[in-house]
C-alpha cells in the first residue's frame, strides 16, 4: 500500500490540519453528498469532505448555487456524516443564509447539528463580524475568496480573479482581515498560482486551493468533476482522476496520493 494511504485510526481535526499545513503535508479534500461516498472518501484517505452548494449543479441541475437552501445542505451534511468516521467534515452556507451575524449563526448552528464541523462562507471585509460571531460561539469559519460562484451575477461569470496587481492586493488584505476576525482556514478559488503561494505564505491558517496553484497548503476538487460524471462545462482546474483506473475507489486514491506526492495541480490546471 502507498505510504500516504494509511489506514487512518484517528480523526481528522483542526489542530491537526494546521499541523499537516505547517509540515507541508498536503491535504487532501473533496466535495461530497451522500453516506455511500463519505464512507469510501473516508477509506480512500480524503482528509477534508465538503457538502457544497455545488450540490445545486451536480445534485440537482441547476446553473448556479444560488437555489440552494439551508434545508438542501442540512440534509446531504446528515447523510455524509452518517457514512464518515474520520475525515473533517464541511458544509457550505448557502447564498442568502449568512446576511447577518445573526442569520448566519442560526443557520450555522442547523449544519453543525446536521454533523458539520467547520463551515463555509464567501465574501471579504464585510464578514469580518460574522467571523467572528461564529468563532466566539463554537462555530469554526472556513473563509472563502476568490471566484466566490455566489457572487457569479457580481463577477459576471464563473472568470478568474486577483489578476491585476490592485485586486491581488485587495484579496491579501481580504484573507488577513478574515483570519484576524478567527476564521480557521481560507479556501482559493480561481487565482493565479503566484497569489495563491502568495497568500498561503502570508496567512498561517492553512489554504485549500481549486485553481488556486500548487502551493496551497491542499487542494479541493468537486467530486462529479474529478470522476468524469459532471455533464457540464469543465473548468481549467479539473482533471479526471478516473481516468487510468477501473473502479471510483481507485481514482480517489490516485487522487489523494496525487496530492500529496504534489504533483496535482500540474501548471496546466493553473492560472
Ligand atoms: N461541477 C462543478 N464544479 C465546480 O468546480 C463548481 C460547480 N460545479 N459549481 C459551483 C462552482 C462554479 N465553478 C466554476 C465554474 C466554471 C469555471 C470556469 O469555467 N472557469 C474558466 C475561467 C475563465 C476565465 O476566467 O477566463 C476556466 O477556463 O476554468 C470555474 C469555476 C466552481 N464550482
Ligand atoms: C468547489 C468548492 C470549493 C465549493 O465551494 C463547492 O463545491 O460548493
Ligand atoms: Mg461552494
Amino acid at each position: 500500500m502507498n505510504a500516504y494511504l494509511p489506514n487512518r485510526s484517528t480523526s481528522v481535526t483542526l489542530p491537526r490540519l494546521r499541523e499537516m499545513a505547517n509540515a507541508g503535508e498536503k491535504i487532501a479534500m473533496l466535495t461530497c453528498y451522500d453516506a455511500s461516498f463519505a464512507t469510501l472518501m473516508d477509506q480512500c484517505g480524503v482528509d477534508m469532505l465538503l457538502v457544497g452548494d455545488s450540490l445545486g449543479n451536480v445534485c440537482q441541475g441547476r446553473g448556479t448555487t444560488l437555489g440552494v437552501s439551508v434545508n438542501d445542505i442540512a440534509y446531504h451534511t446528515e447523510c455524509v456524516a452518517r457514512g464518515n468516521r474520520t475525515a473533517f467534515l464541511t458544509a457550505d452556507m448557502p447564498f442568502g443564509s449568512y446576511g447577518t451575524p445573526r442569520t448566519a449563526y442560526e443557520n450555522a448552528v442547523k449544519l453543525m447539528q446536521a454533523g458539520a464541523q467547520m463551515v463555509k462562507i464567501e465574501g471579504g471585509l464585510w464578514l469580518r463580524d460574522t467571523v467572528q460571531f461564529l468563532t466566539e460561539r463554537g462555530i469554526p469559519v472556513f473563509a472563502h475568496l476568490g471566484l466566490t460562484p455566489q457572487y457569479v451575477h457580481q463577477l459576471g461569470g464563473f472568470k478568474v480573479q486577483g489578476k491585476t496587481a490592485e485586486a491581488a492586493q485587495r484579496l491579501k488584505d481580504e484573507a488577513l482581515a478574515l483570519e484576524a476576525a478567527g476564521a480557521s482556514m481560507l479556501l482559493l478559488e480561481a487565482i493565479p498560482a503566484a497569489l495563491g503561494k502568495e497568500l498561503t505564505e502570508a496567512l498561517s491558517m492553512p489554504t485549500i486551493g481549486i485553481g488556486a496553484g500548487p502551493d496551497c497548503s491542499g487542494q479541493v476538487l468537486v467530486m462529479h468533476d474529478m470522476l468524469d460524471v459532471f455533464p457540464g462545462k469543465k473548468a481549467r482546474f479539473v482533471r479526471n482522476f478516473m481516468a487510468g483506473q477501473s473502479s471510483i475507489a481507485d481514482a480517489i486514491r490516485s487522487y489523494v496520493v496525487t496530492v500529496k506526492e504534489k504533483s496535482f495541480p500540474s501548471t496546466e490546471h493553473c492560472f
